[in-house]
């Protein structure tokens, strides 16, 4: 499936005051785009807007040419989203939440356990199986919900913080998984303050607080 995320004169208004107005952007396969801005320059707004979970207040979003209410269900398939909330259920152990992803990605192929131990071992997370998530650290639960980009054959990655609570060695593999996935024609978009060390950035949204952007 071909990656194809477009801006369309976009704008953000919170509290009557606009984040941002008039973004226009396209992401596409092989995209590694850098959304970037101060504390509450409207970053996570976008990311909501992106991926269906915030109206636009002006302009739309489109996916493969169609407005994302009518491409709901294909923008869905194509995606791994990891949101500020680690989208990790607590009560559960890691093996039983990436089952679960499983059981809710209804057209991902890989459904096995063998495919969750991979993706557990991936993240570091191989002797922690059976522990609830509620008793695993910050940085242990975050890693259970980037399990899902191993777990989960979709070709748009979309991560708010991705790095949050990270260490430096789970830091330098995330950020090297994801080069990895735009490198084989995957794309991702990605927020954060943190700056990749290794990695060029094809595109970069930048948000200033004040109502303007940047596009490059
Ligand atoms: N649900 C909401 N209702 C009203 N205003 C909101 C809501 N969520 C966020 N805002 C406001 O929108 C502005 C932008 O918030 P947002 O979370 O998008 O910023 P951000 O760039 O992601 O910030 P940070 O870098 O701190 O995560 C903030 O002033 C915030 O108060």
């Amino acid at each position: 499936m071909r990656v194809q995320l477009e801006g369309r004169q976009l704008g953000c208004e919170r509290d009557e005051r606009w984040l941002f107005q008039a973004l226009e952007f396209s992401i596409e396969d092989g995209d590694l785009c850098r959304v970037e801005g101060p504390n509450g320059s409207g970053k996570t707004s976008l990311i909501k807007m992106l991926t269906g979970q915030l109206e636009p207040s002006e302009g739309a979003v489109l996916w493969q040419g169609k407005p994302l209410p009518k491409a709901r269900a294909a923008f869905h398939g194509a995606l791994v989203y990891s949101g500020h909330l680690s989208g990790v259920k607590e009560a559960l152990t890691p093996l039983e939440n990436l089952s679960w992803y499983q059981a809710i990605g209804i057209d991902d192929d890989a459904r096995s356990v063998a495919a969750c131990w991979q993706a557990l071992d991936a993240v570091g997370l191989k002797g922690f199986e059976d522990i609830p998530v509620a008793q695993l650290s910050a940085g242990q639960r975050r890693r259970v919900g980037l399990a899902r980009l191993h777990l989960l054959n979709r070709p748009l990655w979309i991560l708010d913080e991705p790095f949050t609570a990270i260490d430096r060695e789970g830091v330098a593999a995330l950020e090297h998984l994801v080069a990895e996935h735009c490198h084989k024609g995957g794309a991702a978009i990605v927020t954060t303050h943190h700056a990749f060390s290794s990695v060029a950035f094809t595109r970069r949204i930048g948000l200033d607080g004040h109502g303007g952007h940047h596009v490059l």
